[in-house]
């Protein structure tokens, strides 16, 4: 989609309409650019009663419409980056997630991964099933290469569990394998970073933004008449034509959707279980199970098995987790609907 391609009609009379993108969120506030200027604008009411995951809640990398500066609408999502309400844990076991959309428009979704302490396949696993539920395109970046003589012992090991996933050592600090990144970052492409606190996402996004990011990210505003305001701005557009989505705080990562990601994080395991006698077997001792056996001969490591079914409880409690929230809606609104009948009943406009 072309930024600049907005309508803009009859000057005095009807509202000026434009399409813009969000390229921040703050509370109810949205900082949004048609590509020439950016302004900090506020949503039309629809927009904010509609709070269900499925509304469509303007978030960073929206495409909206814009009438008279303010948003109206938003534009159908190609997918969305999508996390659980931090701090959900520790909650009781019926309340139900809640959606968060962290990026929404997505080419590619970046995987950032330190070879220090921070190196884990068992977590690189998980945003790939929590990329792939999104219906985004993962692509590891394994940040610190220069920790190590050589990084290559890495990027076999993470082949290993992220099978046709482009897997690229980068050093930000030395500038080391940031040109093989280029193919992701064109023009028109929207990339967004996940990974843990200190993984190296901010140093990468100065390295591929070419300037200290504070003078990148600053903006100023107004809303409405004359109220200046400086916010930050989580999309950054890059030199190279790009933009790059970094939020803070991914930390805390919840299985949304669930529709069984970790097909895609599994595949050979995945392969095995239909080779498994019973079909709903589930790996943990059955007779004829094709997935044990794959652990007796060497071919399945036991660690990456756990890891597998882990994940499958995980996204069982979510799914769980998801229905009751479904039911409970429901009878909300029948609720709602047999209170509307009580009142219309006293009003007479229905007889019994
Ligand atoms: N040796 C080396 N250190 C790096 C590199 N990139 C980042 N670091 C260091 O790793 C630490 C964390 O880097 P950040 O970029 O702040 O990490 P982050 O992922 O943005 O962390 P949060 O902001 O907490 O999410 C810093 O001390 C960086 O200097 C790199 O390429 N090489
Ligand atoms: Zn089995």
């Amino acid at each position: 989609m072309d930024i600049n391609n907005h309508k803009q009609t009859d000057i005095n009379q009807s509202p000026i309409e434009k399409t813009a993108r969000v390229t921040g969120v703050r509370k109810n506030f949205f900082l949004v650019s048609d590509g020439e200027t950016e302004a900090l604008t506020t949503a039309s009411g629809k927009l904010y009663k509609q709070t269900d995951e499925n509304g469509l809640f303007p978030a960073t990398g929206d495409w909206v419409h814009l009438t008279d500066g303010r948003i109206t609408s938003v534009l159908p999502r190609k997918n969305a980056l999508s996390r659980g309400a931090a701090g959900r844990q520790g909650k009781k076991e019926n309340t139900p997630v809640r959606t968060q959309i962290i990026a929404a428009n997505l080419d590619w979704v970046f995987i950032v991964c330190g070879l220090d302490r921070d190196f884990n396949l068992r977590r690189i696993e998980r945003y790939l099933t929590l990329v792939y539920n999104c219906g985004c395109t993962p692509v590891i970046i394994l940040s610190k290469a220069d920790l190590h003589d050589s990084p290559e012992p890495f990027v076999l090991e993470v082949g290993s569990v992220a099978f046709g996933v482009p897997v690229h050592p980068v050093s930000s600090v030395h500038k080391d394998g940031i040109a093989a990144l280029a193919p992701y970052l064109g023009k028109g492409q929207t990339v967004a970073l996940l990974g843990s606190s200190g993984a190296g996402k901010s140093t990468l996004v100065n390295c591929l933004a070419g300037e200290e990011i504070q003078a990148t990210r600053e903006v100023s505003s107004h809303v409405g008449k004359g109220v200046h305001t400086t916010t930050t701005r989580d999309l950054i557009r890059l030199p190279t034509g790009g933009a790059l989505i970094d939020n803070p705080g991914i930390r805390e990562i919840a299985f949304w959707d669930v529709d069984d990601g970790s097909d895609s994080a599994f595949p050979e395991i995945e392969a095995w279980a239909n080779e498994c006698r019973f079909s709903d077997c589930s790996h943990s001792g059955e007779p004829g199970c094709r997935v044990r056996e794959a652990c007796r001969t060497g071919e399945l490591d036991i660690e990456r098995l756990e890891s597998y079914l882990k994940q499958k409880r995980e996204l069982a409690y979510l799914s769980d987790r998801q229905t009751k929230s479904a039911d409970r809606i429901e009878k909300e609104r029948w609720q709602w609907v047999a209170q509307e009948m009580k009142q219309m009943k006293k009003r007479g406009q229905i007889k019994r």
